[in-house]
């Protein structure tokens, strides 16, 4: 079975918690204790595989850890970042978290293998909260041009009031997180065979051009 580690992140009120509950429950609450991180589990058959998918649900954290981010970055195979379209402050949030992601790592993070090329993290940025758009602060394709220009995928929602969209988005990170899965297992040589090819590839050529 894969693990699949997921974590929700944005702003504090931008709908982490209601997009988390209303994907595991398919309801809405609308009401939640804001004080105590939870990882909620559940297992999923997608693309002819079962999976143990893990969902990181912060609360809302101290200033000053607001975009260090490292223990996340180590444990989260992907990442939903989530901003209240009528909240532009939650917007900034959203971007400099996007920002913290995609800078080079260099520590061990999952977006990084270190031997070989690397393999970016999955990231969807969710601009919630759409069925407040008569006081939208943010635009479409403020959110759209954040996410192209970081390579994440993006989409908006209410999870007030969209319960099959939020269960599409949480379904299309989770695929992006399946095929990144495929692309580090290509792109690492496994075993004696292929350790054997890059000593060859390393010394074989130098000893041709002495
Ligand atoms: N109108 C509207 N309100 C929403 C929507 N999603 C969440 N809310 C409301 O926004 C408030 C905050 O929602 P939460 O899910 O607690 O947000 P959170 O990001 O988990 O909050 P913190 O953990 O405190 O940072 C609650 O009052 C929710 O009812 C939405 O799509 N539309």
């Amino acid at each position: 079975m894969n693990d699949v580690k997921l974590a929700v992140l944005g702003g504090e009120g931008t709908g982490k918690s209601a997009l988390t509950v209303r994907f595991l429950t398919k309801r809405f609450i609308g009401e939640y204790a804001s004080n105590f991180e939870s990882v909620y589990s559940k297992h999923l058959y997608l693309e002819g595989k079962q999976l143990n998918l893990e969902i990181y649900d912060p609360c809302s954290q101290p200033k000053k850890a607001k975009f260090s981010l490292t223990s996340e970055l180590h444990w989260a195979d992907g990442f939903v970042i989530v901003y209240d379209i009528s909240d532009r402050s939650s917007f900034a949030f959203a971007k400099a978290l996007v920002y913290r992601i995609r800078e080079p790592q260099t520590s061990h993070c999952k977006s990084c293998v270190l031997h070989f090329r690397a393999v970016e993290s999955a990231v969807l940025l969710v601009g919630n909260k759409q069925d407040l758009c008569h006081v939208r602060e943010v635009g479409w394709e403020e959110g759209q041009k954040l996410a192209l220009d970081n390579r994440c995928q993006f989409c908006e929602l209410s999870a007030a009031e969209q319960c099959l969209e939020v269960e599409m988005m949480f379904i299309r990170i989770i695929k992006d997180i399946l095929t990144n899965f495929k692309l580090k297992e290509k792109r690492r040589p496994s075993g004696s065979k292929s350790m054997a090819k890059l000593i060859n590839n390393v010394f074989g050529k130098r000893r041709k051009s002495v």
